[in-house]
């Protein structure tokens, strides 16, 4: 019998106390973050209504602050490569919003570097899909105001990190795919704060030998709707019928919409990319970095189907990186492409020329 089983129900692991704050935090309730004697409340600037957001700072008595990632505060022109952490007294929730995310914001007179337990409440605010615009404020341990609100330790983000690589096949079952025909869908469970994943294994592949596979991260606009807007929905499909062509191979379709920032985020930076912006500026104006996605759930999920070495279709360098560091071994790459249009030609460029990516836009312009 585990310690657990003896003790029931009495405790919480720390991944269960993350899923908590998770859920807290997307509710638009704050938490508070402790480590040793500090305790601080935080709220998901993102997910905080106007009423919560002014109660919050009625129970502070006005001794709060904003914390702004180093991205947004070398958006507003400090260049600190830090995070920072603003005062918001006297300031209203739309000011707020403003200082966050806005592109016209002005660049705070004022502002201190943000404590380390600020800052870890960003990577909270990751996890729960929120942008890392956290509304924060020291309290006392005891403070009944804050007695409602779920409690997270410091060290529960890094004990629960583990949970990232737990999955659970649920089920397997065959689907029949228009382009590619036999394949089966294996639906995996587990991760932290993640939905359920799936794995696309198209015809049988030989798992003795490397085997073809391809990691490809949701992608709403592209995939389902055919956005022009990137090249997706036809990496995703090319990548099926490539997968098919090889003999069989699996595509794992990961939880990672808007590079692993969530819908929210990605449709708020599209509003920044037509004003101009490139992918990477406009996420930075939101708080975030260029690519916030992970490669364990993939590794695991290979595991579990006891795929050991692959040949990866891929252009995207860092994902090689991530399946290596998940023990994988990556034996080749084959490039996927889609079409360049006049709408996405620019993000394929910043992908090239700023993101790493394995591709010469003229010569996939010139196929065209
Ligand atoms: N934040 C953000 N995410 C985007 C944008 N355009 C596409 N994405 C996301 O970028 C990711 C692209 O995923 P993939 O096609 O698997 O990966 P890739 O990095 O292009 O690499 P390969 O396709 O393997 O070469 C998906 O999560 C999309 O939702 C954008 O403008 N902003
Ligand atoms: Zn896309």
């Amino acid at each position: 019998m585990t310690q657990a089983d003896v003790l029931g129900f009495q405790t919480a692991s720390p991944a269960v106390t993350v899923e908590r704050a998770v859920a807290e935090l997307r509710f638009g309730r704050p938490v508070v973050l402790k480590d040793g004697a500090s305790n601080l409340a935080v709220l998901a600037l993102d997910s905080a209504s106007p009423d919560v957001f002014n109660r919050f700072a009625a129970t502070v008595n006005d001794r709060h602050s904003l914390l702004l990632t180093a991205e947004r505060s070398e958006s507003l022109g400090l260049h600190l490569s830090r995070d920072i952490a603003v005062s918001l007294s006297g300031m209203d929730f739309d000011a707020t919003s403003r200082l966050a995310y806005a592109l016209e914001a002005k660049t705070p007179s004022e502002w201190q570097q943000a404590s380390p337990l600020m800052s870890l409440s960003a990577t909270l605010a990751r996890t729960a899909l929120l942008l890392p615009a956290m509304v924060c404020a020291d309290i006392e341990e005891d403070d009944a105001r804050f007695a409602g609100c779920h409690r997270i330790d410091r060290s529960d983000l890094f004990e629960s990190a583990d949970m990232r690589q737990k999955f659970e096949m649920v089920v397997k079952t065959r689907v029949p795919l228009k382009d590619v025909g036999d394949a089966e869908f294996a639906v995996f469970r587990g991760g932290l704060a993640q939905k359920d994943q799936v794995a696309i294994i198209v015809g049988k592949p030989d798992v003795s030998g490397p085997v073809p596979v391809r990691i490809h991260s949701s992608c709403i606009t592209g995939d389902l709707f055919g956005s022009l807007k990137c090249d997706c929905g036809d990496q995703l499909r090319n990548g099926l019928v490539q997968l098919k062509e090889a003999g069989g191979g699996v595509l794992v379709y990961l939880d990672q919409e808007g590079r692993g920032t969530g819908i929210g985020a990605k449709m708020r930076a599209y509003g920044y990319q037509h004003k101009g912006l490139d992918t990477i500026d406009a996420d930075a104006q939101l708080g975030l970095g260029s690519d916030h996605r992970r490669y364990e759930a993939a590794s695991t999920i290979l595991n579990l189907l006891n795929i050991e070495g692959v040949v990866l279709y891929t252009n995207n360098p860092s994902k090689i990186e991530g399946l290596r560091a998940g023990e994988i071994k990556v034996d080749a790459r084959v490039p996927v492409t889609g079409s360049v249009t006049a709408e996405n030609a620019n993000y394929l460029r910043t992908k090239a020329e700023r993101a790493g990516h394995i591709f010469d836009l003229k010569s996939l312009i010139a196929a065209e």
